[in-house]
């Protein structure tokens, strides 16, 4: 038997797809949720971890006692949609399916300017700066492929019939961008649709309602 364990800070950031494609997949796992405010727990736990980051997925084959650890939150991301079904059903797919998640990792980068100023508490006039001279540019970019690939595909997801983690990361994102302000769901019908049908997938709703709150 198969046991995961997935290692990751007390919030959603880059360890919610993982934890979103076990519960999409009805696979057991345990979750581990380092407290973001304990430091000394996270420096002890990083001198071990492969790469000196979190989120690290476990993979423990019980029967015979061996570990693999996997560091990097679109290799773990990838690696679970893959087993579980839900990377996309050709090799086409898959492509495009990375290809969203690549665009996303981009936009991330600008989102993480404005999230180190909210953590950081800078002040509101900072905050506003961030979003119009680094956030706004790539956001408009970033909704714009994400709108057109809908647009384009009568399913409601982002590509192929079915659900893929790339419409998990998406939405999770969507989340995220609404609670910073970023996303307005009124001003933007074609993403709130999409957001909104992820967020009722049957399998997750639940765990969507259950979750702790958490703003990132
Ligand atoms: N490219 C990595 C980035 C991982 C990363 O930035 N992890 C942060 C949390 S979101 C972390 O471990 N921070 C603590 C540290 O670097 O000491 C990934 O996608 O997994």
């Amino acid at each position: 038997m198969i046991q995961y364990k997935l290692i990751y800070f007390d919030v959603r950031g880059l360890g919610e797809v993982s934890r979103q494609l076990f519960h999409l997949a009805g696979c057991e796992f345990e979750d581990v949720k380092i407290p973001r405010n304990d430091e000394q727990a996270w420096l002890e736990l990083k001198k071990s971890t492969p790469f000196g980051q979190l989120p690290i997925l476990k993979i423990l084959d019980a029967e015979s006692q061996n570990e693999i650890e996997i560091p990097q939150s679109s290799a773990i991301g990838r690696y679970l949609a893959n087993q579980f079904g839900y990377a996309g059903k050709t090799p086409e797919e898959k492509a495009m399916v990375d290809a969203v998640i690549d665009q996303f990792k981009d936009f991330l980068v600008s989102q993480k300017r404005l999230t180190l100023a909210v953590r950081t508490k800078k002040s509101e006039e900072e905050i506003n700066r961030v979003k119009e001279d680094i956030v706004t540019p790539a956001k408009d970019t970033y909704f714009k492929i994400l709108k057109k690939l809908l647009e384009n595909n009568s399913s409601g997801f982002l590509v192929g019939n079915d659900i893929t983690w790339a419409d998990l990361q998406i939405s999770d994102n969507l989340t995220t961008l609404d609670g910073l302000g970023i996303f307005v769901p009124s001003e933007e019908p074609i993403l709130a649709k999409f957001h909104e049908k992820i967020m009722n997938t049957p399998s997750l709703k639940t765990y969507f309602e259950q979750r702790p709150a958490s703003l990132l």
